[in-house]
């Protein structure tokens, strides 16, 4: 497949909204192979363009998508006490509860504290699986810590896993047929439902302090909003989390975004957010933030780091932040990452490398690129 020019990329990355796919052909095994590769030619123009798109179709249940946001809500009005029965470590195989102020974005060197709490899982692996020759054992395999604390949220939590896991299979196998690659392309040892080392975060997002809002609606010369230096000397308002032992209000001061500004590790994410919040951006190639506004109904989809290997560059993990600037509303995201198996090593595919385009990134283990972003995420 030819690939294309640089500035046909660049140009076409200049969205300003993003599209919307309905994937139903993919989810209805009845339809026409037409129809599939209609949508499969419509999920690959999403990823070379936008990097992000939502999708309609999907054949999951109102019920499902909902409840669960709903119960994770109710989680996370738990006291701190019971919340951090389940906290994260490196102990804990980086996998659990993390508060506010815990989890971090880095960039250039140096590291934002991000203003959300969350419970992070991964597939669930035997810590004691033996390393490949030459690795040393992987400090994130393990099993979850599950909420168990509201036991409706953890068997609806267990099931919806399975649905997203379901349902990124399939959008891969789309863009496995837009690629004009075989159909299962991403199945079995690279990416298949039983490999995918997929990833899940449970995210509640309180509304951000005063002057880190003020801070983001500052214009930067090229017309973004800034996530600067100047704080500003105002006290913090922060929906009341304020704990000085813990050094709560310290961070409250500093902190700048809901979730810094960062690509995905992996393959495919698939966000789950409440309706009637604002939240999500997308970086296009003006540097122009581009929101991701919940569509009731639909997912929001954005492609991770592996792709734009996988497709040499064909496809671009979009930048993206989240921002709650709503004073007087909180908001739950379960972003469901569907990524390549640990083992997998990716590498630019021969299909989409040609004379013009020789390969442009380097062999690298899936587990590798996983470790070196999780290991650096938090300043417990
Ligand atoms: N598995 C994924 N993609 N997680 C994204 C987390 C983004 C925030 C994290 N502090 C970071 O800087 O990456
Ligand atoms: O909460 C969201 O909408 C997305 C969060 C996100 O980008 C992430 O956790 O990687
Ligand atoms: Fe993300």
């Amino acid at each position: 497949m030819p690939g294309p020019k640089p500035d046909e990329i660049e140009a076409g990355r200049a969205f300003t909204s993003l599209p919307v796919i309905n994937i139903s052909p993919l989810v209805d095994k009845a339809q026409s192979a037409l129809a599939k590769a209609q949508v499969g030619a419509e999920l690959v123009k999403a990823c070379r363009n936008v990097g992000f798109f939502y999708v309609t179709g999907h054949g999951v249940e109102e019920e499902t998508y909902r409840g669960i946001l709903q119960l994770a809500r109710t989680w996370f009005q738990l006291p701190e006490e019971v919340k951090k029965q389940i906290d994260i470590g490196p102990h804990t195989h980086f996998r659990g509860y993390q508060a506010l102020g815990a989890n971090v974005t880095r960039y250039d060197g140096g590291f934002q504290r991000d203003w959300h709490e969350a419970i992070d899982l991964y597939k669930e692996a035997d810590p004691d699986t033996p390393a490949p020759a030459g690795k040393q054992k992987s400090p994130i395999h393990g099993p979850n810590q599950w909420p168990s604390q509201l036991p409706a949220f953890e068997s609806g939590l267990r099931r919806y896993l399975d649905t997203m896991l379901q349902l990124g299979s399939t959008i891969l196998r789309g863009i496995a047929i837009g690629l004009e690659l075989p159909e299962d392309f991403f199945e079995g040892n690279r990416a298949g439902v039983d490999m995918a080392y997929w990833v899940a975060r449970v995210i509640h997002y309180p509304p951000l302090p005063k002057q880190a809002v003020d801070l983001s609606s500052q214009p930067t010369s090229n017309g973004n909003a800034a996530a600067g230096e100047a704080v500003s000397s105002r006290p913090p308002e922060d929906g009341g989390a304020c704990r000085d032992e813990s050094g709560l209000t310290e961070i409250a001061r500093s902190v700048q975004l809901s979730c810094g500004e960062h690509s995905d590790y992996g393959l495919l994410t698939i966000v789950n957010q409440e309706d009637g919040i604002s939240a999500l951006q997308a970086k296009n190639s003006k540097g122009q933030w581009v929101s991701a506004d919940p569509i009731p109904g639909a997912f929001v989809c954005n492609i991770g780091d592996m792709l734009k290997v996988w497709s040499n560059g064909l496809f671009q993990p979009t930048v993206h932040r989240v921002i709650n600037s709503d004073p007087a509303k909180s908001r739950v995201s379960i972003p469901f990452f569907y990524e390549p198996a640990y083992e997998a090593v990716v590498e630019p595919l021969p299909q989409l490398c040609s004379a013009d385009r020789p390969p442009r990134y380097a062999a690298i283990r899936y587990g590798d690129h996983l470790e070196g972003k999780v290991l650096n995420n938090f300043e417990l």
